[in-house]
């Protein structure tokens, strides 16, 4: 089984390698062509999705759905040339501060 870190940098290797695919045969290529609207439109689908499994008691159907938030996150990352590193360097700098001191300290 791949460390959770390398199948994240494959599948980020993977969205960016879809940008010149097919919306026919790709469906990551699909959601690119539907632009930043179709692509956040789904990202609201499954943080709904995820809500809802959040109160039930079933775990794997958690993850499901939490799969489906994060990589349609990312695929919002990819198709605005945001990268897995600034994603990391962000919570990399908010690692060791209290929440409310993060909260306090960002732009208005
Ligand atoms: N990880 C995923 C992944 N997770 C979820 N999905 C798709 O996300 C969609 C989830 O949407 P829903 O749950 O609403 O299901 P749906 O009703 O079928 O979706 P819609 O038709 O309404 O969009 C489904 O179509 C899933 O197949 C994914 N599609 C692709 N990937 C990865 O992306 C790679 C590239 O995919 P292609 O671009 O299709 O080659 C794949 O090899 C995978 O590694």
């Amino acid at each position: 089984m791949s460390a959770p870190q390398d199948v994240l940098l494959k599948l980020c290797e993977t969205l960016e390698a879809r940008k010149g695919a097919d919306a026919k045969t790709s469906y990551v290529a699909s959601l690119y062509a539907k632009g930043v609207d179709g692509i956040a439109k789904k990202i609201g689908e499954e943080a709904a999705e995820t809500i809802i499994a959040a109160k039930n008691d079933d775990d794997q159907a958690l993850i499901r759905e939490l799969a489906d938030l994060w990589f349609h996150s990312l695929v919002l990352m990819a198709h605005r040339g945001l990268t897995l590193q600034q994603l990391g360097e962000e919570l990399a700098r908010r690692s060791g501060t209290s929440g409310h001191a993060e909260k306090a300290a960002r732009p208005q």
